[in-house]
C-alpha cells in the first residue's frame, strides 16, 4: 500500500483520540539537504532540477506549512519525506507511523467509500471494529455519513477530497503529510478542516500542509517557503499577506 510508512504500531483503541499531547521539541521528520533531479527519458531531453539542499524538521503536534508557486518542487519533496520517490541525495529521518494525503488521489472508482476505508484499514493493519469506529468518527466530523455506501466515482470533487483525506488519517498517525488537502473543499468543511487539525494537533499529531497558497498563518507553528529548489522559513511580515498573484 504506497501512502504509509510503518516503523512502529500506533492505533490507539479511542477512535477520537487517546494520544498524549506532544511535545514540540521532539522531531518527527527531519530533511537534511535533500536533493532531487528529474532526469529526461529522451537522449537529448531536459533534466528538471526539482529540490537542491531542501532542509527542514517537523516536530511533534507542530503545524508546518510549505508553501511555493507551481513547480516549485513541493510535491517531489513531500513524497521524499514519504518515502514514495527516492532523492538523489540528503537525509531523511522519521519517527512514528506516516498518514499521507497525495495531489492525485489513489483512491479505486468501483469500491464504495465504506469498502475503501476496510481496504486500507486492513493494509494498516486495523481490525473490522477499530476500522467501523474510525470511520464513523472521520465521516461524522467531515460530513460524509450519507455516502459511506456511495461508489468513489459517483461523489462530488469535495467528497473524494474528504475520503482521501480520511485515508490518510484512519490509522491515527504520528505524522499527516497532506499535499493540497482542502481543493474543492466548501467554506462549511474547510472551517471543519480546520478544527480536526487544531485537534489532532492537540493529540500530539504532526501536520505538514503543502499549498500553493496558505491565508490562514497564524494557524502555523512555521511557514516554510520553497524558493529555488530549497526551503527557507517565511518571515513574520511576510506571512501577513498573500503571495502575489493568488
Ligand atoms: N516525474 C517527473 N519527471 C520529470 N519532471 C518532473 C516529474 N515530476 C515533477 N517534475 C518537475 O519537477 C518540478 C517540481 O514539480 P512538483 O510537482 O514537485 O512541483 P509542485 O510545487 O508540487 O507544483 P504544483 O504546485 O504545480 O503542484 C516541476 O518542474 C515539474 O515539472
Amino acid at each position: 500500500m504506497p501512502n504509509i510508512q510503518k516503523t512502529k504500531t500506533s492505533i490507539d483503541a479511542v477512535p477520537d483520540g487517546g494520544k498524549e499531547s506532544g511535545n514540540k521539541d521532539e522531531w518527527v521528520i527531519r530533511g537534511t539537504d535533500i536533493e532531487k533531479t528529474y532526469d529526461s527519458w529522451l537522449p537529448f531531453g531536459r533534466t528538471v532540477e526539482a529540490l537542491d539542499g531542501a532542509s527542514l524538521t517537523v516536530n511533534e503536534a507542530e503545524l508546518v506549512g510549505i508553501v511555493g508557486g507551481n513547480g516549485s518542487g513541493k510535491s517531489t519533496l513531500m513524497e521524499i519525506l514519504v518515502g514514495v520517490l527516492e532523492r538523489d541525495g540528503g537525509t531523511v529521518e522519521r519517527r512514528g507511523t506516516v498518514g499521507w494525503c497525495p495531489q492525485e488521489t489513489l483512491l479505486y472508482d468501483r469500491l464504495t467509500v465504506r469498502e475503501t476505508m476496510g481496504l486500507f484499514g486492513r493494509g494498516y493493519g486495523m481490525d473490522r471494529d477499530e476500522i467501523a469506529d474510525r470511520l464513523g468518527w472521520l465521516a461524522d466530523k467531515l460530513g460524509y455519513e450519507e455516502y459511506l455506501d456511495t461508489r468513489i466515482d459517483h461523489l462530488s470533487g469535495g467528497n473524494h477530497q474528504k475520503v482521501n483525506l480520511s485515508v490518510a488519517l484512519l490509522h491515527q498517525p504520528d505524522v499527516l503529510l497532506l499535499d493540497e488537502p482542502y481543493t474543492g473543499f466548501d467554506w462549511e468543511t474547510y472551517q471543519t478542516f480546520w478544527d480536526l487539525t487544531d485537534e489532532l494537533a492537540k493529540q500530539g499529531i504532526a501536520i505538514v500542509i503543502i499549498s500553493h497558497f496558505v491565508e490562514e498563518h497564524d494557524r502555523f507553528d512555521r511557514i516554510y517557503e520553497l524558493q529555488d529548489h530549497r526551503l527557507a522559513l517565511q518571515e513574520p511580515e511576510k506571512q501577513a499577506v498573500p503571495a502575489e498573484g493568488v
